[in-house]
């Protein structure tokens, strides 16, 4: 029987911590490799991260069209949080507003419950790790390292135009929130990114050129996971 010690968290209501280890086990779990995700290893964790807008959604459901990861975006986990009966929506919400960062307790929380609930066990994160505490809750918490980091590269102006129009209704994509989440992304998440790089973790991807040309190039990057 396989398990896996994995920190769990506990907030209450003025937002401070404590993290507490369970055992879970992983017998009840079934390793079911979808269609597509047969040359890939078993529990593949790839981290694809890039500034907001850069296409990191777009192209996380490409990779689950052709090749069955299960992609699980912190964003809008967290967004589905907000609109639940959770104690936490307010404080999400008003955090997104912001374009500041959730604490990682939060995040890692609902990102584990997703991992533990999906059957498909070659993982798609999307949006995280994006700060040095989230890196640090990763690695001492849920105990994971990314086989590969896709990193979206693509210029401020491409990416504040991408958001200006992407007209899905996010109330966080409007002049004022975009240039506070571009400010977090280069303060806090590009040092992330160079520490994958120093690991030789990470596939850099020109996000600039057309969504056909920059899924071809993660398909080269993808090419490098198959065993
Ligand atoms: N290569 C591309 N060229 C032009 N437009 C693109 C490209 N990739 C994505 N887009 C468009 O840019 C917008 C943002 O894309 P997407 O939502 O995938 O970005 P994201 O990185 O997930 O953003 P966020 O971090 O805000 O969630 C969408 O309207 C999408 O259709
Ligand atoms: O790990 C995360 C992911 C997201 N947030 C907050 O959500 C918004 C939107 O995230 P997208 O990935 O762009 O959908 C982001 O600006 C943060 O406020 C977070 O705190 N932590
Ligand atoms: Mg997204």
């Amino acid at each position: 029987m396989k398990s896996r010690m994995m920190g769990w968290i506990h907030m209450d209501a003025s937002y401070h911590f404590s993290i507490s280890f369970i055992e879970l086990k992983h017998s009840g779990f079934q390793q079911t490799r979808a269609k597509g995700m047969e040359n890939f290893p078993n529990e593949a964790v790839i981290y694809v991260l890039g500034g907001p807008g850069s296409g990191k959604g777009t192209q996380c459901s490409n990779i689950v069209e052709n090749f069955g990861f299960c992609h699980l975006s912190t964003g809008e986990l967290l967004e589905v949080e907000a609109n639940s009966t959770s104690e936490y929506g307010t404080m999400i919400q008003e955090f997104k507003k912001e374009g500041k960062l959730l604490p990682s307790e939060i995040v890692i929380k609902l990102l584990q419950k997703a991992m533990e609930k999906s059957e498909v066990k070659g993982f798609l994160i999307d949006g995280f790790p994006r700060n040095q505490e989230n890196l640090t809750a990763a690695e001492d918490i849920m105990k994971i390292e990314p086989d590969l980091v896709l990193y979206f590269e693509c210029t401020e102006e491409e990416l504040t135009r991408r958001l200006l129009n992407r007209n899905q209704g996010r109330a966080d994509d409007n002049i004022d929130t975009i240039k506070k989440r571009l400010q977090v992304y280069f303060e806090c998440t590009l040092p992330v990114i160079d520490y994958y790089t120093q690991k030789d973790k990470v596939h850099k991807i020109d996000a600039e050129k057309p969504v056909e040309e920059v899924f071809e190039a993660v398909k080269c990057a993808l090419s490098m996971l198959k065993g």
